[in-house]
């Protein structure tokens, strides 16, 4: 390898991140990968997950670990992060692995990272609103957003820290304060709720949940989360009864999970795979892939309100474009209403949590 090579930028580069630093085997194994991929082969996007030996972050991480956009994957959380790190880091994928624990690593794991997923914070239990999480979780996404500023302001963030509809207007706002905010690339993450219309619109229409794809708006809590079954692909016509079950099955998905898990935690496994899919629907867009559209909750004119979930086009910047509503029947024009209604205090809370 020639010295000053990009491939031996790279290396320098990556090993500025790693924590701890990496032995001589692990560096030689490293170069070899990025000269190779200097030769040709395909380059890599570098990943924190914030949260990642919870419930959501461990299988996270595994998927993530499998993702072959991914060339460094750094896992953080406040416990646990090395056993987590040592286990995943043994699978024979492309990603090369680190772990940071604590707040004295967080700014190490966020180093230049391109993409930050955030599965950090409480989950809640039976009887519990997203919103009653505010009180532990807002702090956490606060201290986290602080780190990506200093670290990697222009790091495409997936926020998923419920509640949603409040921790984005956080982390926007702490962006603001610093000055780096930018909202093209900042996301809430919605897919599982897209994820779960695909799954209960399939089961009734008797077909492959792969084939169906529901566009769900709003928000990401109870009559903020607003499926479109007017806009169902492939084309299809549901009863009144249908529609009515769906939407609130849909709605209560979240709540379907934390009373099934009685009291050990809110969906875990189906939000794992709603992430990664989402994570990599936004490495595909940093990658230049054209056509790559997901449902999340942003920055948005659509409606009235700063903030609202609906399809995005995702692209080199993060959302290159929010796409409109479409045509709304009688129904879901009603429901968008509510939905508005309870979206505009929660943004609102978000807001004045930094601005207070
Ligand atoms: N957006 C969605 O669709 C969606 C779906 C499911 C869950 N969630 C939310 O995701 C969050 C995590 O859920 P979970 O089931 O993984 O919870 P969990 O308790 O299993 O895991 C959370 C992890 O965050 C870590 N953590 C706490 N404070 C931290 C900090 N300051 N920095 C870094 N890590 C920290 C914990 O140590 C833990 O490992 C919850 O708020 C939950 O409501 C959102
Ligand atoms: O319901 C929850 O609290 C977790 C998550 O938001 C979900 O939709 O599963």
């Amino acid at each position: 390898m020639q010295p000053g090579s990009e491939a031996s930028r790279r290396i320098a580069r990556i090993n500025s991140h790693l924590h701890p630093p990496v032995s001589q085997m692990e560096e030689t194994s490293l170069l070899r990968r990025a000269t190779c991929r200097s030769q040709g082969g395909a380059s890599g996007f570098k990943v924190a997950i914030l949260g990642a030996a919870g419930g959501i972050g461990q299988p996270l991480a595994l998927l993530m670990k499998m993702n072959p956009l991914v060339s460094v994957l750094h896992l953080y959380d406040v416990v646990n992060a090395p056993g987590v790190t040592a286990d995943i880091s043994h699978m024979n994928t492309g990603a090369v692995v680190r772990g940071f624990l604590g707040q004295p690593q967080l700014e190490d794991a966020l180093a230049g990272m391109d993409l930050v997923v955030i599965p950090a914070g409480v989950p809640r239990k039976p009887g519990m609103t997203r919103d009653d999480l505010f009180n532990i979780n807002a702090g956490i996404v606060k201290t986290l957003c602080e780190g990506i500023v200093k670290c990697c302001p222009k790091a495409v963030v997936n926020l998923i820290s419920n509640p949603v509809n409040s921790t984005v207007p956080i982390a926007a706002e702490v962006f603001k304060k610093a000055g780096t905010y930018d909202s093209k690339r900042l996301l809430g993450v919605t897919m599982l709720d897209v994820v779960r219309a695909n799954t209960f619109v399939a089961e009734v229409l008797g077909i492959d949940p792969r084939d169906v794809n529901v566009p769900v708006v709003g928000g990401h809590a109870g009559v903020t989360i607003l499926p479109l079954l007017s806009q169902v692909n492939p084309p299809c016509s549901f009863t009144p009864e249908e529609i009515s079950y769906l939407t609130d099955r849909i709605q209560n998905g979240g709540t379907e999970v934390v009373e099934a898990k009685a009291g050990a935690g809110s969906a875990t496994l189906s939000m794992a795979y709603a992430a990664a899919k989402f994570a990599d629907a936004c490495l595909r867009g940093l990658r230049g892939d054209a056509g790559v559209v997901e449902c999340s909750f942003v920055a948005s004119q659509v409606t009235e309100l700063p903030f609202f979930a609906s399809k995005v086009r995702l692209g080199r910047c993060g959302v290159e474009e929010v796409l409109p509503l479409g045509p709304l029947n009688e129904f879901e024009r009603a429901r968008l209403e509510k939905a508005k209604k309870e979206l505009a205090v929660s943004i609102q809370k978000g807001v004045s949590f930094i601005r207070k």
